[in-house]
């Protein structure tokens, strides 16, 4: 059980990275899947940043030493994407920009597996799957596949998550029931969220560009930024949730209550313990 103080102070962590990404609206590239790139861009614009779909390999050397971050996501992975992918992930590293990588549906190819233990070479500052995603690359195995969705809990990766981020030197991030945040050392759960959440396709996906963008303004402190943007993508779930009908008018309900939260709202749900 966290004490009061230590809940206020990852309350304070969360408001005040929220009301950053607010006020200085972070320029996000994000190389994301066809499913996911309404969702991912309009999950950044309600939070306040600003989305830039830009995934032409002649575009990069222009357009990625201008971004603050940049979200990484293979789950429509072809051969043609990919020099894209590296190329984006080469820039943002040399200029010292931070970048997550999404390995969406890793376990679907051998291809698929190669090309993002490759782009975990390019030193992502973040890697954020579900639990089988995680376990998968961790282990450097596809197992078993259900695409994009998990067939693990969020907790049956925590050791997957501590030798990935130790052997490769992200942070990783591991969405589900509970969001799991690890930097090999310390161990981070998020209990905010809705099980519904699972059924809107792209959640996860917009968590990882939501991610980036909190990385963009607190980029020497990323297990922090990233619980924080874990925390509020799950408070704007829980807040949606209650409006709700069903998937479709949750996904509705989620941008609008993450584009609306309060100070109040935000520091009496935060929801956030310690591991081990
Ligand atoms: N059972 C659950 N209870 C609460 N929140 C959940 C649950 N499952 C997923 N979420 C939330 O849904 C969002 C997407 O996570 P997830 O479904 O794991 O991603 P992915 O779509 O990549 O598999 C995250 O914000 C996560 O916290
Ligand atoms: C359904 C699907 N198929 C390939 S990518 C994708 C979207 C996955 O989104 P998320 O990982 O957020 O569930
Ligand atoms: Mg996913």
């Amino acid at each position: 059980m966290e004490s009061k103080s230590e809940q206020n102070e990852w309350s304070s962590g969360v408001w005040a990275h929220l009301t950053d990404v607010r006020r200085r609206s972070p320029l996000v590239q994000c190389i994301t899947n066809f499913v996911s790139m309404d969702l991912v861009a309009n999950t950044l614009l309600s939070a306040g940043a600003s989305p830039a779909m830009v995934h032409s390999v002649v575009e990069i050397p222009d357009f990625t030493p201008h971004i603050h971050a940049l979200c990484i996501n293979v789950g429509t992975l072809t051969p043609e994407w990919l020099p894209s992918m590296k190329a984006a992930a080469e820039v943002a590293s040399q200029l010292g920009k931070p970048w997550v990588l999404d390995p969406a549906a890793v376990s679907c190819s051998g291809f698929r597996l190669k090309s993002c233990l490759e782009l975990i070479g390019l030193k992502p500052t973040v890697i954020k799957g579900n639990g089988s995603e995680i376990i998968a690359l961790s282990s450097a195995s596809p197992g078993q596949t259900k695409g994009a969705d998990s067939s693990h809990e969020s907790t049956d990766a925590i050791e997957a998550a501590k030798s990935l981020a130790l052997s490769s030197g992200a942070v990783v991030a591991v969405s589900g029931a509970v969001d799991i945040v690890t930097d090999g050392n310390q161990v981070i759960g998020v209990h905010n969220g809705t099980k519904m959440m699972q059924k809107i396709t792209a959640t996860g996906c917009s968590l990882a560009g939501l991610i980036a963008a909190f990385l963009a303004i607190d980029s020497s402190r990323p297990l922090e930024a990233t619980v924080s943007a874990m925390s509020v993508f799950g408070i704007a779930g829980e807040l949606g949730e209650a409006m709700a009908n069903g998937p479709a008018s949750l996904r509705m309900h989620l941008i609008d209550s993450l584009y609306g939260l309060d100070e109040t709202s935000v520091r009496s749900r935060v929801n956030i313990t310690r591991f081990g």
